[in-house]
């Protein structure tokens, strides 16, 4: 008889597993001073973070009111990804509570992957630096697939490669492009509202909003409980 895939949780990385900003942003900063600019205040530089690093270095020079053509951005994208391994955990931590809610999810017989837009070996090197790697046997990066978040093929890509099904995954996220993501993709959503996003996650029409990590395991059963339905 065909056996349902077993649930599977999918995570954004960069701010809702982990609390990336001090490396990012002291590794943005770092490139602009290089380039005669000035730092970007931490929080503005925040909202920035999302759309992957070469967004992130876009919003950054653009901050300034510096015009750039895709040859500048590609020159600074090869020095900010060396210098951001270099100082990939530095300051990086996970979000409070992800081990304990991980915990009670694996009991709960869920399986996890990340998605992200950060570039794939980054990924594994931070999880890696973090102990968190053998947590999530996927983990695929901006550049896992030819698209990137919010292309769905992205999520869908990632649910099959952790061999699960969308009709029994949750995606979990802390900006407006996993949201829309998640919905193109037909799969729930639960939106973590202490991650990096220039608007109110709550109005971007997530399944659910968490504000800790303690409160995941009940958002994500109710969610595979109304997708079995
Ligand atoms: O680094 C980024 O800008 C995006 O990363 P995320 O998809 O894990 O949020
Ligand atoms: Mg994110």
């Amino acid at each position: 008889m065909h056996q349902p895939a077993p649930p599977l949780v999918v995570f954004d990385l960069d701010g809702t597993l982990v609390d990336t900003a001090p490396d990012l942003i002291d590794t943005l900063n770092g490139l602009l001073s290089r380039e005669g600019m000035a730092a970007v205040p931490f929080d503005e530089a925040r909202r920035f973070i999302g759309g992957g690093a070469r967004l992130l270095i876009q919003r950054g020079l653009t901050a300034h009111g510096r015009a750039c053509g895709p040859d500048d951005i590609d020159r600074l994208y090869a020095v900010y990804v060396d210098d951001y391994a270099a100082r990939i955990a530095e300051l990086s931590r996970p979000f409070p509570g992800l081990e304990d809610a991980l915990d009670v999810l694996a009991g709960q017989g869920c399986r996890f992957a990340v998605c992200t837009n950060k570039l794939e070996r980054l990924s594994v090197k931070l999880l890696e630096a973090l102990g968190l790697a053998e947590r999530f046997p996927v983990i695929c990066g901006q550049d896992t697939f030819p698209v990137m978040k919010p292309d769905p093929r992205a999520l869908l890509g990632t649910i099959a490669a952790a061999a699960g099904s969308p009709g029994c995954a949750v995606m979990v996220g802390d900006s407006g492009t996993d949201i829309a993501t998640a919905k193109a993709a037909g799969v729930p959503v639960v939106a973590v509202d202490f991650g990096y996003t220039d608007v109110p996650v709550a109005s971007l029409g997530p399944d659910r909003v968490i504000s800790r990590y303690a409160d995941l395991p009940a958002a994500v059963a109710e969610l595979l409980a109304l997708q079995s339905r």
